[in-house]
């Protein structure tokens, strides 16, 4: 199987560096073009097996897979670029907000296509990685959740839920910083050293999501273990819960939609 990604950038780059750590395709079957050297060359320094080009025509060439991943205001120009051959090619988009129906008015609606949505923890292999599919059989639904699953959390997921399961793990890895941020500042006002905090309080998130995906069990649950009857914890629960904080979430993952 050979692969062309299109676009080095956060996402490509990522995903590219994900394959050549997996154990699905050779360093060797990989393609990666972009218009400027220095992602690839951070790529060629990593893995000097991986193939790289300026030219996004050269490298869709001898692909069977064509991950897509530029700028929502790119895609048409690329694909009409790249003219890909939809009896032999299967396009894999990563490409947010972009659904099927839009790809039908710029290739042959009969392509097979897969939408696919990481988080940026795909560059440390820990992604949540959302994925549709379009004209696909079992097998190629199969091979792609494969692929994606050796990069963190893979799911498969119907278009219908793209734009809210997006905005939940795609967008939602950004509003966890920034809680991360927010509570560093937090340490730093009350003394602690900015490094210290930041280590206290990413183990404190990390094990948060640990005791929810090892034992399967509710926020709720765990917040009141947590939370002392007249103690601190239910002193500062409330204050968010003065400021709106449950509401503040709740908006921002529906404005991500
Ligand atoms: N960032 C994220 O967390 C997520 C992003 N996405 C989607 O991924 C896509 C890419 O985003 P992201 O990786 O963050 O963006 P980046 O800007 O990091 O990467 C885009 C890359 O595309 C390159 N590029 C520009 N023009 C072309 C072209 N004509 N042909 C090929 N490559 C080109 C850019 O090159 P150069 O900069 O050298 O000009 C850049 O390296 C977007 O559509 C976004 O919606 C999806 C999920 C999560
Ligand atoms: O902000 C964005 O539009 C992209 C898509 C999902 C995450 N980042």
């Amino acid at each position: 199987m050979k692969i062309a990604i299109l676009g080095a950038g956060n996402m490509g780059g990522a995903i590219a560096l994900g394959l050549v750590q997996g154990t699905k395709v050779k360093a060797e079957n990989i393609t990666v073009s972009n218009p400027t050297n220095g992602k690839l060359d951070v790529l060629r320094d990593f893995n000097a097996s991986i193939h790289v080009t300026n030219s996004n025509r050269e490298a869709v060439k001898d692909a069977n897979l064509i991950i897509l991943a530029v700028k929502p205001w790119l895609v048409k120009q690329v694909l009409e670029e790249i003219q890909m051959d939809v009896k032999k090619q299967v396009l894999v988009t990563v490409v947010a907000g972009v659904s099927f129906a839009d790809y039908g008015t710029i290739i042959d609606p009969s392509a097979t296509i897969f939408r696919v949505i990481p988080n940026t923890a795909i560059s440390l292999l820990e992604s949540t990685t959302l994925i549709a599919s379009y004209n696909a059989s079992q097998e190629q639904e199969q091979l792609i959740l494969d692929i994606f699953s050796e990069m963190g959390l893979a799911m498969l997921i119907n278009e219908s839920q793209m734009s809210a399961a997006t905005s939940l793990t795609s967008c939602g890895i950004a509003y966890v910083l920034k809680y991360i941020h927010a509570a560093v500042e937090a340490g730093v006002e009350m003394g602690i050293y900015p490094k210290d905090a930041q280590r206290m309080v990413a183990q404190s998130v990390k094990g948060a999501a640990e005791l929810l995906l090892q034992n399967d069990t509710h926020p709720a649950l765990e917040i009141d273990k947590v939370t002392t009857p007249g103690g601190i914890t239910i002193k500062g629960l409330n204050e968010l819960e003065h400021a709106g904080f449950s509401s503040a979430i709740i908006r921002a993952m529906k404005a991500s939609r």
